[in-house]
């Protein structure tokens, strides 16, 4: 066989093997393989072994010096794209303010609302790329990106577009989602702001295949099921796949509207009951779970150890955004989710790699394996658990996109 690049020095190769979703204690099953090698070939794996049973040709190897190989991992929820900020907001957090009260009074995703519809389209570009940079260091080597700050369709869908000119700009692979985050202040105004989003934003957004999902944020402040169902419905008539934010504070059904309609995830899951776990673990629907929220607003952890025990398939994502998890690090999402949801390493990497490339309806991402795309994390560590471990510094040493290492 004869390769263009092999990986040599591998301390230990850790990953999930084989497609599909991982529920419950099936979490744990990792495939580790110790001095191991990987040899690619058009960014592309073509050999995974003992390097010692490495009988082909390479053009060129790298050595990676006694390190621990891991997936490129997959972030599968971020709003990574806004402008201005919530410090204001922070502020007034701290000093005792609630999230969902500065919601109500205007503030929090409104306020974010109005400065993106302020930002041009290169604005907001040179604004969201050191975000997804800091990411990507970080060990994300695929992205899910939310639009929701642009609330009306022109706005949104400029949102989009530099999702669109983001992805073909930075060697992360960015998936789009439209998130239709938030109603009208005026109630009045509500049917009416559903039926140009399921007559005008939806379509547009389907026809240009701007967008590969479409969320909803279900929640007392945002919408309500009945009307989240119809947007819902609507993206699905398109071909557009769902997802909700649900049970972030409350419960209103939003959880049990998506496991009707079959969506790729539910995410957040804060307030998730015990009565649910088995719901959830009962359907393909993803459990995302996204520790940041939890740190960043001091409300309880989603029940991630339950939630496995249960028999679900848990993702984790850093939720990347102003007001509710300015966290950009994928890999300190997963280091937050052993320590506030209760995974263990191993579920942690699981959670955020093959699971996290369920939530997004990718079967090809999250793995090592002959055939697939050669991205992958080279850590600083020997010993892979370093990932989850660490706190505070960058685990990850060197990212490799398509057998490509990015410059450090
Ligand atoms: N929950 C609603 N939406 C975002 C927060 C957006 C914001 O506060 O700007 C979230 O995922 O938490
Ligand atoms: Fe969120
Ligand atoms: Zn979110």
């Amino acid at each position: 066989m004869t390769a263009d690049l092999l990986i040599t020095g591998i301390s230990q190769l850790v990953t999930a093997k084989g497609s599909g979703a991982r529920h419950g204690l099936a979490m744990r099953d990792l495939h580790m393989m110790e001095r191991a090698a990987i040899a690619i070939c058009n960014g592309r794996i073509v050999w995974i072994g003992k390097e010692r049973d490495w009988n082909g040709e390479a053009l060129a190897s790298v050595d990676v010096g006694n390190r621990a190989v891991v997936p490129g991992l997959i972030d599968p929820h971020t709003h990574a794209v806004w402008a201005g900020d919530r410090l204001d907001d922070f502020d007034a957090r701290t000093s005792g303010e609630t999230y969902e009260a500065i919601l109500a009074a205007g503030g929090g995703i409104r306020r974010t609302i109005r400065a993106t519809a302020a930002a041009t389209k290169d604005e907001l570009v040179s604004i969201a790329e050191p975000r997804i940079h800091a990411l990507l260091r970080s060990g994300a080597t695929t992205i899910e990106v939310k639009s929701g700050y642009g609330f009306t369709p022109a706005v949104e869908i400029a949102m989009l577009e530099v999702i669109q000119a983001l992805d073909a700009s930075i060697p992360a692979r960015l998936l789009p989602t439209l998130l239709i985050h938030i109603p009208p202040v005026d109630t009045a105004d509500r049917i009416g702001y559903i039926a140009e989003m399921c007559t005008e934003l939806i379509p547009e957004v389907a026809r240009r295949k701007l967008a590969t999902a479409v969320d909803v944020f279900v929640e007392r402040e945002a919408w309500h099921v009945d009307e989240a169902a119809l947007l819902l419905q609507s993206a699905k008539q398109h071909g557009l796949a769902v997802k909700l934010h649900t049970e972030q504070f409350q419960r209103i059904g939003g959880l049990e509207l998506g496991l009707r309609i079959g969506a790729l995830s539910v995410d957040h899951l804060e307030a998730c009951g015990p009565d649910q776990l088995a719901m959830l673990a009962a359907s393909s629907t993803i459990a995302t779970i996204l520790p940041g929220v939890s740190l960043h607003l001091g409300i309880p952890a989603a029940p991630g150890r339950q939630l496995v025990d249960a028999g679900a398939a848990v993702a984790v994502g850093t939720d990347l955004n102003p007001g509710s998890s300015p966290l950009f690090s994928a890999a300190t999402a997963l280091a937050l989710a052993a320590r506030l949801n209760g995974l263990t390493a191993q579920e942690a990497l699981v959670a955020g790699t093959v699971n996290a490339a369920c939530a997004l309806g990718l079967e090809d991402a999250g793995r090592l394996e002959m055939g697939l795309q050669a991205d992958f994390l080279v850590l600083e560590g020997s010993d892979w658990r370093e990932l989850v471990y660490t706190l505070g510094t960058n685990p990850v040493r060197e990212v490799w996109i398509r057998g490509e290492r990015l410059p450090a």
